[in-house]
């Protein structure tokens, strides 16, 4: 059974609300036959006030000791379980503090029927509230029993990692009772100055009161200043380590990682997912602590101030909360759409501006603004229901409001005509009363927000517990490499396309000190190799050997100094051109620098730039063409002093004279291996070793006149492209 589903509507839950209530009747009905042998049995020893509170206990324990064999025979659960101990043990509890705060009270007749009557509502009130606040797994449903547990492992986990601000927490909860107990007195204080005014004036004791009262306003103030600023500092600490964790497990993960995930997911987790975790922590415990405990203090001082108004009071929480909940699965649902609405909003923008040349070229321009339009629109639609929901909740929460304000003056008018209340406490209470109901509010939204952030939470670890799917690097760092690279029998595929394996059985060797060129068709498998050979991906069969040794058991950074690679569009970072060339290298100096450059053929055009060396390229390196973006790439390859040194279309973006310069400048170095990845076959003639690919298997290999001798795969390409660049020309 489940309370909550009084809320749902779908069969399943209206079987189980038949079932609850049917629990609810039995439990009750055998609650009345207890009641009834006892009251027959305290009438015949004597006045039911008898025994005090000792008696009010033994009572309480006995019915609970006895509904709860009860219920434990009929289809209930834990629900049930707490509701009959509410409502056993509730009596008890409400004389007990009643006679801490009131002692003369005792004197009362305790067992009044309306009282019981009137307890039997707040404890079903009660339970209801509480269920729909913080809804149950259901029996038998194993699936959120499971989530519930994962959430509660999820949330004890961000605990642990908020260990290191242990001392930043501890005195942020100091200060956070400091603050509660301060502002839990205020209105009482202000109930008693009230008091001091309304009936015999005494100076002193009105100085008093208001010194109380200032003391307790300030103390509030400052101590919730403390809780805030310790709270947020702890919170920001939290999300500085785990950004920096997750960062430095997502750069870790295997290039194929990257090439499934969107890179928008990975922004997300790093952003807002973190940050929404961290307030799990800092801020939700901080409210719900804050609510909770004020809220207990706030109910045992209304208690005491009048226990039949707090009872009255206890009506309109279950009623504000069941509409609190209605209402925030409804924000939910719209936040979504809203979210979805900003998130195509933003997309659109943003493709839109950014390829604004194809757009203009291709004539757009006013479909993409009908769209822009169109999206706009149906933000503004949902934005307008949830203004319309709004506003209905809070017609519905005024109404329920105002309806047992008014019957609690009527009450109150009542209880100060009888003399148990004064105008003081009257005001006290509804100051309570007010607060009251702005804390149950957060601490709902605490809740809510915390299930959340917990969800976040799952995505983050997600993503902090994955392993790498490749082999780790090893600690191979040998002074001297003589740079002979070993394909041997390598069969790879993608992990996208598992199925269609993009090099077949591919044997080869690149011979150190010498030039060998890839050459073939688009989509035989160069780039492949050229991945293969710098770690990206691992083969799946066979293995690349750099020097007899697999490339993994190499250290990581040196392997990839010793391995560098110029592609055809080489990145380039916002930063200076300086801090391009030297981009990875821990202990680089300006002279390595200016000697890469002077090699790449890109010293003069960057002694040419506005502030040389320090100028900023622009992000993605836009402020400079797309061979001078090459060149940088080159001399980013050299400052390295490479082994192997390969060149993926490395000059493509070229002038043919730079091209040829280029290519001696690179292929003349001594003892270097070097591997040319080319189309434009005259680049690759004074190759030392040509390698043909097709359909990823090496389908011939050569020198340019043994294969041009041959008349094979070769030669019909170079003769294919020949007549394409003539009759192009
Ligand atoms: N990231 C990837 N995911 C899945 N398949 C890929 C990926 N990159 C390349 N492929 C596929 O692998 C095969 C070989 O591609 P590769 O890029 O190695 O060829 P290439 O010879 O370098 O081509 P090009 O000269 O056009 O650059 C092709 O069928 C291609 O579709």
């Amino acid at each position: 059974m489940c309370w909550c589903s009084i809320t749902s509507g779908t069969p399943g839950k209206t079987r189980m609300l038949g079932t609850g209530m049917r629990v609810y009747m039995v439990v009750l009905f055998c609650d009345l036959a207890l009641w009834g042998v006892l009251w027959g049995w305290v009438c015949i020893q004597g006045s039911p006030n008898n025994g005090g509170l000792t008696w009010l206990w033994a009572l309480g324990g006995l019915r609970w000791a006895v509904l709860h064999m009860v219920s434990m025979m009929t289809p209930s659960g834990p629900v049930v379980h707490r509701w009959v101990a509410t409502h056993c043990l509730l009596w008890p509890i409400f004389w007990s503090s009643r006679a801490m705060l009131q002692p003369e009270t005792l004197n009362d007749t305790i067992l009044r029927p309306a009282g019981l009557a009137l307890v039997t509502v707040s404890a079903a009130a009660a339970c209801l509230f509480w269920e729909l606040t913080f809804p149950e797994a259901q029996a038998g449903d194993l699936g959120k029993e499971e989530k519930k547990q994962q959430a509660k492992a999820l949330f004890f986990r961000v605990v642990r990692y908020s260990r290191p601000d242990i001392l930043h927490l501890g005195t942020a909860f100091l200060f956070l009772t400091l603050a509660v107990i301060c502002e839990t007195f205020i209105p009482y204080a202000t109930g008693n100055v009230i008091d001091i005014l309304g009936s015999k004036y005494e100076h002193n004791s009105f100085l008093w009161a208001i010194g109380i009262m200032g003391i307790l306003s300030v103390g509030s103030a400052v101590c919730s200043g403390m809780r805030g600023g310790l709270f947020m500092c702890s919170l920001s600490r939290l999300n500085m380590r785990m950004r920096h964790m997750l960062f430095h497990n997502l750069v870790q993960q295997e290039i194929s990682f990257f090439e499934v995930i969107k890179p928008g997911d990975l922004a997300s987790r790093l952003q807002s997912d973190t940050n929404m975790m961290g307030l799990s922590v800092a801020m939700n415990v901080n409210v719900l602590l804050r609510s909770t405990v004020k809220t207990v203090g706030m109910l045992v001082l209304m208690v005491g101030i009048s226990w039949q108004l707090t009872l009255l009071t206890c009506v309109e929480m279950p009623l504000l909360a069941a509409l609190q909940n209605t209402y925030n699965t409804y924000c939910q649902a719209v936040s979504q759409q809203l979210q979805d609405c900003k998130a195509r909003a933003k997309e659109l923008a943003g493709s839109t501006v950014g390829q604004i040349r194809t757009v203009r070229s291709c004539g757009a321009d006013s479909s993409e603004v009908y769209r822009y339009e169109e999206t706009l629109l149906e933000m503004h639609r949902v934005h307008s229901n949830k203004g319309i929901a709004s506003a209905v909740h809070l017609l519905l929460r005024r109404i329920v409001t105002i309806t047992v304000k008014v019957g609690m003056l009527f009450y109150s008018r009542q209880l100060i005509t009888l003399n148990k209340l004064t105008i003081g406490s009257l005001l006290a209470f509804v100051l309570y009363q007010k607060d009251m109901v702005s804390n149950l509010k957060s601490l709902i939204y605490a809740f809510g927000s915390m299930l959340n952030s917990v969800g976040a939470a799952a995505k983050v670890f997600k993503y902090l517990d994955r392993k790498p799917n490749q082999k780790e690097a090893g600690s191979l760092e040998p002074a001297h490499l003589e740079g002979c690279v070993d394909f041997r029998d390598v069969t790879f595929s993608y992990p996208s396309q598992p199925e269609k394996p993009a090099l077949k059985g591919v044997s080869l060797t690149l011979q150190p000190g010498k030039v060998t060129a890839l050459v073939g068709p688009s989509g035989g498998g160069k780039t492949s190799c050229v991945s293969l050979l710098k770690r990206l991906y691992e083969p799946q069969v066979g293995e690349v050997l750099l020097d007899g040794q697999p490339l993994h058991l190499y250290q990581h950074s040196y392997l990839h100094r010793k391995v560098a690679i110029v592609s055809q569009n080489p990145v380039l970072f916002s930063g200076s051109v300086k801090g391009n060339i030297q981009y990875g290298l821990q202990d680089c100096t300006m002279e390595r620098v200016v000697v890469a450059a002077v090699k790449a053929n890109a010293h003069d055009f960057i002694c040419k730039l506005e502030d040389g060396y320090n100028t900023d390229v622009g992000e993605c390196g836009e402020q400079l063409s797309a061979g001078q973006k090459q060149c940088v790439a080159i001399a980013r390859a050299l400052v390295r002093d490479p082994c192997v040194l390969i060149l993926d279309e490395a000059t493509s973006s070229m002038d043919t004279n730079m091209q040829q310069a280029m290519q001696e400048v690179l292929s003349g170095k001594v003892g270097q291996t070097v591997l040319v990845v080319a189309h434009h076959l005259q680049t690759v003639e004074k190759a030392h070793h040509i390698i043909f690919l097709e359909d990823g298997a090496v389908v011939e290999e050569g020198t340019d006149k043994e294969l041009m001798a041959l008349r094979g795969r070769y030669h019909r390409l170079k003769e294919k492209l020949f007549e394409q660049g003539s009759s192009g020309s």
